[in-house]
């Protein structure tokens, strides 16, 4: 939490005010029982009208001025709080934006999306209440204390035996509920888990007609987590009748030790009234401190999280006066790869050289390490042995961003994002022109169905791009790539939806751009890459055949079994 502290700069001043005004409210809150027992025992002692009236006007003006200092602090608390709370989140987000892909695999993107959102606001709420009532409960508390014995310290000597009692219930039923509450949180993230994940795959849901197994599997969490937040809820009903009766015991006996007193004239009937309405105070502000307690603890356990994640050194990074300009020309010296956690290599013994302005076309089975091998290009994950490089230059020499801006990449899953055609071409190259735009669209075959659309560059897109089609998506994408003008252009298997004529044309489009980029093509369709300069046929993480259509066919069996099961089918262009 320590560490996070310094998001809270620049609200000093909201800090001082904060806790400041909330101690007035509470000092004149302190007052009233004094006023009520002057009411008591003057006015309606003698009978006197005008000073009811005169003392009423001033509970009134005690509880506006009370009213107007909990609002100021209220302001200050909230803009300190929801300031610090934007601070962190935006940190975070810079953090994960920073943070490399074999590092997000570890984290998991569900847990970030918590740290982001409950986590950070669990801690605001925190930081409020801690504002707020981390100073005022105790005063409070004290306060009255003080004034009860001022009053009459024999008669508030019933204080000293009621408090310590009604401390142990509080506490002793926030003591037993602070690991429940825990227990009940990781079941709330299980059944959101369990949510999300569903919802993100409701096709795949309906298709399979899992639904009805899906909802059991809900519901069984959905009930264990009911069942433990009933029960935790019953233990914490507890405190409310259980602290009531303690306090009710502590006003009978202060009305009879009152009564006693009142009747050898040693204190007034105002004077009880007062020390009733203190001994209430304090119960309110006991409950409240144990409140607070529970907040700030679950506030600090979700502080310790988000730092855990900003503490991440990212494992990527480039150096300074790393390499920034070379040729397009790409190698796999003897390179590794195992994934962190993974039980052996993706990638193991991978050697092959492309010149720059090549066309590469990469081939196995599925899970045999293609994508793997075009994500080394532009560092997306580092070797773990050997060495790719890049313009004769091994990446993690370069710099990260010059790296990146020269490659183009296509991701196997088409990825658009909320906003307008325009917008998410952009991406690409933010001085792009509307006529280059058109020509990378043109280059990815996807001019037609773009100029057709009523408002053209400004369709909107809406979440993920669900308003195009899969084949539409993956041509915008490769669209975007291509804005880039990149000197590498990676398609991993990005062509997989398209019909065969549109992606022959797309291969043809694109080997026939000015400034032809070398070229990765990622698929499993041997049509696709028979045509490239260097096939590398992959199986299970190792590149068992390298060479030419022609040479492969002649020495490389897998690449002829794949071929062959394709020709058969007809899928040969
Ligand atoms: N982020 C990751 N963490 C751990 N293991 C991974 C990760 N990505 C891939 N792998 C593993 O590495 C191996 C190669 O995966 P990769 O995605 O490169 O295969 P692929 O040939 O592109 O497969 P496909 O054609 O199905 O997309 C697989 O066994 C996979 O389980």
């Amino acid at each position: 939490m320590k560490k996070l502290l310094i998001y809270m700069k620049g609200f000093r001043k909201e800090c001082v005010l904060g806790p400041l005004f909330k101690l007035l409210e509470a000092s004149f809150e302190l007052l009233v029982p004094l006023v009520m027992a002057a009411v008591i025992d003057t006015g309606i002692g003698n009978r006197d009208r005008d000073y009811i009236i005169r003392m009423c006007a001033v509970l009134v003006g005690l509880g506006v001025v009370g009213l107007a200092c909990s609002l100021t602090a209220q302001y200050f608390a909230a803009k300190a709080s929801v300031g610090f709370a934007a601070r962190l989140r935006a940190a975070l987000f810079e953090r994960i934006q920073g943070l490399s892909f074999s590092d997000m695999d570890v984290q998991g993107p569900s847990t970030l999306i918590t740290r982001m959102t409950s986590d950070v606001n669990q801690v605001q709420n925190g930081m409020n209440l801690t504002l707020r009532l981390l100073l005022r409960s105790p005063f409070v508390v004290l306060g009255a204390m003080v004034m009860a014995f001022t009053i009459d310290w024999r008669a508030a000597l019933i204080f000293a035996a009621v408090i310590p009692l009604l401390s142990v219930v509080v506490f002793g039923v926030m003591l037993w509920t602070m690991p429940r509450y825990k227990q009940v949180q990781s079941g709330l993230d299980k059944v959101l888990s369990a949510t999300r994940e569903n919802l993100t795959g409701v096709r795949v849901v309906r298709a399979f007609g899992r639904e009805e197994s899906e909802t059991e599997d809900f519901e069984r969490e959905n009930n264990a987590l009911t069942h433990l937040q009933v029960f935790v809820g019953r233990v914490s009903a507890l405190m409310n009748p259980m602290t009531y009766i303690l306090i009710n015991l502590g006003a009978m006996a202060l009305i009879w030790v009152g009564a006693i007193r009142v009747d050898t004239a040693i204190i007034t009937q105002g004077a009880v009234v007062a020390l009733l309405n203190y001994m209430s105070q304090i119960l309110v502000e006991l409950v409240k401190l144990a409140n607070l307690i529970i907040n700030i603890s679950k506030a600090l356990a979700c502080a310790n999280r988000i730092s855990g994640i900003l503490d991440i050194k990212p494992s990527l990074t480039g150096p300074l006066d790393g390499q920034k300009a070379g040729n397009a020309g790409v190698s796999f010296h003897n390179v590794e790869l195992t994934y962190k956690g993974a039980g052996g290599p993706s990638l193991s013994g991978v050697n092959f050289e492309i010149k720059a302005g090549e066309t590469v076309g990469i081939i196995g089975g599925t899970g045999s390490g293609k994508s793997s091998l075009v994500s080394l290009i532009p560092r997306f994950y580092d070797v773990t042995g050997g060495r790719v490089s890049v313009g004769g230059l091994d990446v993690r020499d370069w710099d990260l961003e010059a790296l990146r801006s020269r490659v183009g990449v296509v991701p196997q899953k088409a990825v658009l994002f909320t906003g307008t055609l325009r917008d998410n071409l952009l991406w690409g190259n933010e001085d792009a022109t509307d006529n280059d735009l058109w020509q990378a669209l043109e280059t990815a075959q996807a001019s037609e169905f773009v100029s057709a659309k009523p408002k053209g560059l400004d369709e909107p897109v809406e979440q993920g791009g669900r308003n195009f089609s899969g084949g539409q998506r993956q041509r915008l994408t490769i669209a975007r790539a291509l804005v880039r003008k990149p000197d590498i252009l990676i398609l991993d298997d990005s062509a997989s939806a398209l019909d065969f004529a549109t992606d022959l044309k797309l291969r043809q489009a694109i080997s026939s751009l000015p400034n032809k980029p070398t070229i990765f093509i990622v698929s499993q369709r041997a049509s696709s890459i028979q045509h490239a300069d260097t096939i590398v046929v992959l199986d299970n993480g190792q590149a068992v055949g390298i060479g030419t259509h022609q040479e492969l066919l002649l020495g490389c069996e897998l690449y002829r079994e794949i071929y062959e099961s394709q020709f058969d089918r007809g899928d040969r262009k």
